[in-house]
């Protein structure tokens, strides 16, 4: 029947009786050759096919044809046994990623995401990531809403607390609304180039986190099954969609949200910091309790009116926009080093509720495009803070401050920065077609006189604020809030100075409670203003008098007593 169904291949098998017989005569090939023998003994209309093209091929190029050898004969059998394993393996793979994007529903979030730092953070809440057996745990700053994490916890209160979170390349199963999910943070493998770049929550680039949950084919089954019954195939699909849209996918949805909450919770009592990395992409990089406003310290009304000034800002979207005027207010806080021109920008923040976004002109990834691109993707709600602009900008040179060192301007021959960006870049990004609306950017600088005046010209700078050196009433005022034991966190914080006369009240407020302050006998007040007097006007910044504080931290007295020689080591100097 084989020879008769295929006449080439009759002759083939003949030939190939003839060559076994051939191998009888060599005994030391016979066991091998046997065994091949035996290997095509496997059915041969499994590879009937195979052989019949093999040997068609073999003719039409005038080869002796391939089943006249056991040899050949029995590793086209093996290839077409490969093959068949192959396909399966393929369709196998297949069937899995079907049945998989069917079943399980997920959503991914990458490292650089916040969305990471939310569902990681959501985690550490959760009861499975404390009775996992499988978890990583990781410091956490205090801050006044930090829960208690053990019953030491006091005795180490010096310490920062710590949380649990999904350890790296592992799966946690929880159950979340009545829904069976899990959670697996897959970290890659590191790169042998060295060592990755982490994220703020200390992840490595690359890491992610996928939340899966089972799609309604098997849960709310009765009603599936009955529509799957009833239904054509192509309803069943859309109607089982629908279904998962409306629960596992929106389990999933609610989860998402739900951390993104309890992250936006945490962050309404911290100030966020974003930085631009060398991408030219922003990247939460940490977090700080709001500084109370009333801890900063300025001469006269300084305080009052940039709140003031910043928070009508804020109010008067509509205003700005009737106008056409771009709806954008720039500060430039200058003055004498260590006199709390970055505290003061945390404190407002904090207070507008606004988080900050740093820019260093020192990063070295930063290029104009870079620069537009990070413009771009500011939001719209925030401040925006250029520090020490005076160290990359000096003078309009159009380039870098490389190109303006070498230009003999004395100015530049310290602390400058070597920045990527250009002068215009710089300008285009402040006030450029990409630079968003709503936007409070401040600049700080140790030498305004040093910059070009296009950087600080209305428009670009609305409000120039000196931070000068301690005046005396300021290091009174210092010192009275040094050793004073805040009322509570809230209590100095000023909350509730959305309307313009917080201020004032919020500053009343903290006085009120140190002057009733009593060391001894003397009243805080008035072992404050011995201490004060010590001073000269305008003579040492506020840093320096905090640095003196720090040394007596417990006894004010020692700080008046110690203040004259602390004068002198540091007034010469200034
Ligand atoms: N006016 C102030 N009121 C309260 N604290 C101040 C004041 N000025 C400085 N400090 C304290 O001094 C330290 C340094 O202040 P800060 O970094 O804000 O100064 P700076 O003007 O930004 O300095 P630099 O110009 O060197 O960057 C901070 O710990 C801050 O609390």
């Amino acid at each position: 029947m084989f020879s008769k169904s295929n006449p080439a291949l009759g002759a083939a098998s003949m030939r190939s009786f003839n060559t076994s017989n051939r191998m009888t005569e060599q005994p030391a090939s016979q066991s091998l050759s046997e065994s091949i023998e035996s290997l095509s003994s496997i059915p041969r209309e499994s590879h009937t096919g195979l052989l019949s093209i093999a040997d068609t091929v073999a003719r039409i190029f005038g080869l002796p044809p391939p089943t006249a050898n056991p040899f050949t004969q029995s590793g086209l059998t093996l290839g077409a046994i490969g093959i068949a394993a192959a396909i399966v393996r393929l369709i196998g793979g297949h069937a899995v990623t079907f049945l998989k994007r069917r079943l399980i529903v997920a959503c991914e979030a990458d490292a650089r995401d916040d969305v990471f730092a939310w569902i990681l953070a959501w985690c550490a809440d959760q009861k499975f990531a404390s009775q996992s057996t499988r978890f990583a745990v990781a410091s956490v700053a205090r801050s006044s809403t930090s829960t208690s994490t053990s019953a030491v916890d006091d005795e180490f209160s010096h310490l920062p607390s710590y949380q649990f979170l999904p350890a790296p390349n592992s799966t946690h199963f929880f159950w979340y609304k009545g829904r069976f999910m899990w959670i697996t943070r897959s970290r890659p493998k590191p790169s042998p180039m060295g060592s990755s770049s982490t994220t703020s929550t200390g992840a490595v680039a690359g890491e992610k986190i996928t939340v899966s949950t089972l799609g309604n084919l098997f849960r709310g089954s009765v009603r599936s099954n009955n529509l799957k019954l009833s239904s054509a195939s192509g309803t069943v699909s859309t109607v089982v969609k629908a279904v998962d849209k409306s629960s596992a996918r929106m389990a999933l949805e609610d989860l998402v949200e739900d951390s993104r909450k309890l992250f936006a919770e945490r962050d309404l009592k911290r100030t966020v910091i974003y930085s631009a990395d060398q991408y030219g992409n922003w990247r939460r990089t940490r977090s700080r309790p709001i500084r109370p406003l009333s801890t900063i310290v300025l001469d006269g009304e300084t305080k009052k009116n940039v709140l003031n000034d910043a928070l009508e800002f804020m109010k008067n979207e509509k205003w700005y926009g009737d106008r056409g005027i771009p709806y954008r207010r720039g500060y430039m806080f200058y003055g004498y080093p260590g006199t709390g021109k970055t505290s003061f920008v945390t404190a407002l923040a904090g207070e507008l509720k606004l988080n900050i976004y740093v820019i260093s002109l020192a990063n070295k990834g930063l290029t104009d495009e870079t620069l537009t691109e990070l413009m771009v993707d500011t939001p719209p709600r925030c401040i925006l803070l250029l520090e020490d602009i005076d160290a990359a900008f000096v003078s309009r040179s159009g380039a870098n401050p490389a190109a303006a060192a070498s230009n003999t301007n004395n100015s530049t021959a310290s602390g400058t920065i070597v920045t990527n960006v250009t002068f215009s870049g710089l300008l285009n990004a402040i006030d450029g077609v990409a630079a968003q609306e709503g936007r409070i950017l401040i600049m700080t600088t140790n030498h305004i006189e040093k910059l070009d005046p296009a950087l600080i010209r209305p428009g670009r700078v609305d409000v120039k604020v000196l931070l000068d050196k301690a005046t005396r009433a300021q290091i009174k005022q210092l010192f009275i809030q040094f050793y004073t034991k805040p009322i509570s966190s809230d209590a100095t914080t000023l909350e509730s100075s959305a309307d313009a006369g917080g201020v004032g009240a919020a500053l009343k407020e903290s006085e009120s409670a140190a002057v009733g302050c009593h060391v001894g006998t003397e009243s805080l007040e008035r072992i404050a203003r011995r201490f004060c007097e010590r001073f000269p006007e305008r003579g040492v910044s506020m840093a320096a008098v905090q640095g003196h504080l720090m040394r007596f931290k417990a006894d004010p007295e020692e700080a008046v007593a110690h203040a004259h020689s602390f004068v002198d080591s540091v007034v010469d100097k200034a």
